[in-house]
């Protein structure tokens, strides 16, 4: 989805920002005017109560101040009407006094509220008084006014403190003229005193407002007067008591005239603006005060009405501010509505264009589609949820045989091969189940001629537009060709184009395989090695073809030997190989099943076989290996059975031996002499050891070159332990080379030595050596060489030469006869020589073998033998060489019957060339009937 930058967002938010910061503004200053005019209200209502409480006092000090003037007036008119000095005493003139006394009391009703007027002497005493119950000897001489008068002539008159009175037990304040004689000597006073009421009645016409307060205080700050006075019970019991202990004193010094603070009062507890206000000449102060809340009320109402409005005006401002952030809101959602819808509407008509394009791809890509499904080679298939085929390409017809529409609603199932069946079903759960798509699954599909065709498909789920899957469609490609060459491939690395067997390939495979599940499952199997006795002298003698042929009928033969699930291989040549599976669990029981078949197979193969018109009989010999869950490798078991194949023809062919581990530690040990003897070649540590031929007449005619081996560590080692080893392993070759050369280059050598020169030198030859295609132009090769006369050479073959290809032999033979060289044949009568074959070959001599001669004066067997040999030499023109005549009885034996030359440790041992050569040169012929001859 498109997404659209958000409009005008910076702005909204500078304008938001702005109107806040406006409205905030507006408010701040409206607090500001609003706290200006409260500061305002609040000092003019302050200055306004101080201006009252200042009026008030200075009435009310102006009322004292006049009340006390007027007092004062009288008190001087009185004071000029009298003479002291003529004044009755009072206890003379009882009318005298009593006319002074009511005097004083008309004058005392000019003063509505003083107490009384009184007179005193120059002593303090007073003398005269308005009132009767006043006490005529009161004594005032230690009161201050009194001393004040008397001791300051200039002093007219002068109002007192307040004083506690002890005669009237009140407080009063009295104004006290003085009296002066004719001399002007102070001569008493007149005093008019006036107690608190007095006070108390200018204060209450002073009528103070609620709150308002009047007070009257002397110098002594105390408490004279106060109004209000009725709302204070303990207002009495401050009367006359000091009530602001020196607030008051800059007044009372005469500082100032005025004073203003704002206090608790000492008297009610109400806070209130006081001013003080001094009572011009007397020792009197007003003190007005107005109580702070009712100053104050004033303003607090303005506080109120004023922080109110305020409240309302910024509730109504923040009304005005959000009404117009809202419509602010409302204008920028619109704004960006349009903007989207102009967004939106430019998106819709691009989605338009593009749908609009992608319908015409859409169509052209279907075009193509169609084009390609109508004329592809594969087929395009779509199938039901259930399976049941929806759509099949016109490539099905092609491929399989159908018309198309003649499939549609058939399960797939029913095309598909049963054993690859389960398989696709399982391919199409997952497709159907799991929306897997799946690649290149490979199965075979019938044709409608019957046959089956190999198919490679892949296929996914299609989808209804929802995305949930609404069938299965795939494309399957023909794969028969390819397969065919697959499967040909596979039976040209896995078969015997011959017999169709499996080859060493696939044997080495189910061989692990078998191997494994052997070890799985605790059970024994078995690996039976055949090989055909005398197939190669067959081959050669009847031919390939017919050789073919009877490895085919064998092999036939030894499948039917075996179950089904038994391998049959064969290896190549005439090797076949059988694997045994899950034999006995029991090693015992198991070589006994194993023997079983081997037998079987024997005897199978011991029938005679009919190669085109000709009957042939083959034995075979069976190596059998065991194995189990011991890990050995396929090569391993594949040794173990060949090796007990060749134990069986060791033993005579046509049997089965079981491999056994001594056998193997025979093969291990000639394969450690193979490797000594290679090493051997190498460094040189064979050497000949010669021994003597004699004849009849005891006469040296030759030598015997016989190979010996100097091992490092073993010593002197016979040719009997390593010769046939050399044979096998084809190192007789180097070895018969180096042999002839000794020999000849020895012979050469004693040409040179007329005591030696006429002996003949006889060297083995090996049947190996032999029939190798260069021995004859070897042989010349080392005659040139060393230059021995070939003459005095002669060459000792044995009879297994003669078992192949005879007539090669006889050919190399003549061909080196030619040159002069003689032949000797060995061990003769242990062999297989057929006379046939005897006469045929250009001989020299025959030798007996030494096994005959050894037992021929006490075995009539072996004199029969020897017998009968130099007869059939004698018939065929053949010398007779006895071999292994150790005694003199020997030697008079084998020359009564025929035989007139020797060899033998009777005529001396075989030993180094020096020893032989000394020999020769010292050689004291053995006489027949004188004693023992020496060993020489
Ligand atoms: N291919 C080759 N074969 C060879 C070569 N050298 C020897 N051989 C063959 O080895 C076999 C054993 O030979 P060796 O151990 O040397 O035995 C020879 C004599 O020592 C032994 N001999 C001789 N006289 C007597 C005797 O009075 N009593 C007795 N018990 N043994 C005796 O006989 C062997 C000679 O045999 P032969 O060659 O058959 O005359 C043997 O078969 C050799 O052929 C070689 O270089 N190449």
């Amino acid at each position: 989805m498109t997404q659209y930058p958000p409009l005008g967002d910076g702005r909204h938010r500078h304008i938001v920002i702005k109107a806040w910061m406006l409205y905030l503004g507006f408010c701040l200053v409206l607090a500001l005017i609003i706290a200006w005019d409260l500061t305002t209200s609040r000092a003019q209502d302050t200055e306004a109560a101080r201006q009252r409480t200042h009026s008030t006092s200075v009435l009310v000090s102006e009322w004292l101040y006049a009340a006390f003037e007027t007092s004062g007036a009288l008190l001087s008119s009185m004071a000029g009407e009298i003479r002291p000095e003529n004044l009755p005493p009072p206890e003379g003139d009882p009318e005298a006094h009593a006319r002074i006394n009511q005097w004083l009391e008309r004058h005392l009703r000019l003063l509505p509220h003083a107490q009384a007027i009184a007179l005193f002497d120059r002593e303090g005493v007073m003398t005269h008084a308005s009132g009767s119950d006043l006490k005529i000897d009161h004594d005032i001489s230690d009161q201050s006014h009194f001393l004040a008068l008397r001791a300051d002539p200039d002093l007219e008159r002068l109002v007192s403190r307040a004083f506690w009175s002890r005669e009237s037990e009140r407080f009063l304040v009295v104004h006290a003229q003085s009296l002066r004689d004719a001399e002007g000597r102070f001569a008493g006073l007149l005093e008019v005193g006036l107690d608190l009421g007095f006070f108390d009645h200018w204060l209450e016409r002073a009528e103070p407002t609620p709150g308002s307060s009047l007070t009257i205080v002397d110098h002594g700050e105390r408490l004279l007067a106060r109004r209000p006075r009725d709302a204070l019970a303990s207002l009495e019991a401050q009367m006359g008591q000091p009530v602001e202990v020196g607030r008051l004193m800059p007044l009372i010094l005469g500082e100032k005239d005025t004073l203003h603070f704002v206090i608790v009062s000492p008297v009610d507890g109400m806070r209130r603006a006081y001013t003080a206000q001094m009572v011009r000449d007397l020792p009197f102060l007003v003190v007005a005060g107005e109580a702070q809340d009712v100053v104050m009320a004033a303003w607090w109402r303005k506080v109120w009405t004023l922080s109110l409005a305020w409240w309302v005006i910024v509730g109504l401002g923040l009304l005005v501010l959000r009404g117009y952030l809202h419509t602010l809101r409302s204008d920028l959602a619109l704004q960006r509505s349009h903007r989207s819808l102009e967004a939106a509407n430019r998106f819709l008509s691009r989605e338009i264009q593009e749908r609009q394009e992608a319908e015409a791809d859409l169509r052209r890509s279907e075009e193509k589609y169609r084009f390609l499904v109508d004329n592809s080679y594969d087929i395009i298939y779509l199938f039901s949820p259930d399976g049941h085929i929806r759509f099949v390409s016109p490539s099905w017809k092609t491929l399989l045989g159908h018309d198309p529409d003649s499939v549609l609603g058939h399960h797939f199932s029913e095309f598909v091969h049963p054993e690859d069946l389960h398989l696709c079903l399982r391919a199409f759960a997952d497709v159907m189940h799991h929306g897997h798509h799946i690649q290149d699954i490979e199965y075979r599909v019938l044709h409608s001629d019957g046959h089956w065709r190999w198919h490679s498909s892949s296929a996914l789920p299609s989808r209804d537009e929802g995305g949930k899957i609404a069938g299965f469609q795939g494309i399957a490609r023909d794969i028969t060709a390819r397969k065919q060459a697959e499967e040909e491939i596979r039976t040209l690395a896995f078969y015997d184009p011959l017999t169709q067997l499996p080859n060493r390939r696939l044997l080495t495979e189910r061989l692990e395989a078998s191997v494994d599940l052997c070890r799985r499952e605790h059970h024994h199997g078995a690996l039976l090695f055949i090989d055909l006795d005398n197939f190669k002298i067959l081959n050669d003698t009847l031919g390939h073809d017919q050789g073919d042929r009877l490895l085919m009928q064998a092999a036939k033969r030894i499948i039917g030997c075996v179950h089904e699930n038994d391998t049959v291989a064969r290896l190549g040549g005439d090797e076949f190989v059988v694997m045994l599976h899950k034999l006995s669990h029991e090693a015992q029981e198991a070589t006994q099943q194993a023997g079983f078949v081997a037998d079987k197979i024997l005897a199978a193969l011991n029938h005679p076989y009919r190669l085109g018109d000709q009957e042939h009989h083959g034995t075979a010999s069976v190596g059998i290996t065991l194995f189990d869950r011991e890990s050995l490798s396929v090569d391993e078991l594949m040794k173990r059975a060949d090796l007990a194949m060749y134990q069986a023809k060791a033993a005579g062919r046509n049997t089965h031996r079981l491999f056994d581990p001594a056998m193997q530690a025979s093969v291990m040990a000639r394969a450690a002499l193979e490797g000594d003897l290679r090493r051997a070649l190498v460094e040189k540590q064979f050497l000949l050891h010669y021994q003597a031929v004699v004849n009849d007449d005891s006469q040296l005619m030759g030598a015997e070159a016989l190979l010996r081996w100097q091992h490092p560590e073993r010593g002197l080692v016979p040719p009997g332990e390593f010769v046939a080893l050399a044979e096998d392993t084809g190192l007789i070759l180097p070895l018969g080379q180096w042999v002839l050369e000794t020999a000849c280059t020895q012979l050469a050598q004693w040409a040179g030595d007329a005591s030696l020169r006429h002996l003949k030198m006889a060297v083995n030859v090996s049947a190996r050596q032999f029939r190798h295609p260069d021995f004859v132009p070897g042989v010349l090769k080392i005659l040139n060489t060393t230059g021995a006369d070939p003459h005095r050479l002669k060459l000792e073959i044995t009879e297994s030469l003669l078992l192949e290809d005879v007539e090669d032999v006889i050919d190399k033979m003549r061909q080196l006869r030619a040159r002069g060289i003689t032949f000797s044949l060995d061990d003769f009568g242990t062999g297989y020589s057929s006379l046939s074959y005897l006469k045929r070959l250009p001989l020299d001599d025959v030798k007996i073998d030494q096994s005959f001669v050894r037992d021929v004066l006490n075995d009539p067997n072996d004199a029969a033998i020897a017998r009968t040999i130099v007869a059939l030499a004698g018939t065929l023109g053949l010398r007779v060489i006895a071999e292994g005549v150790e005694t003199r009885e020997h030697w008079e034996w084998l020359s009564r019957n025929g035989c007139h030359t020797h060899q033998g440790y009777y005529f001396g041992r075989p030993g180094p060339v020096g020893m032989i050569q000394e020999a020769i040169r010292n050689w004291t012929p053995p006489t027949r009937r004188a004693g023992n001859p020496g060993t020489g």
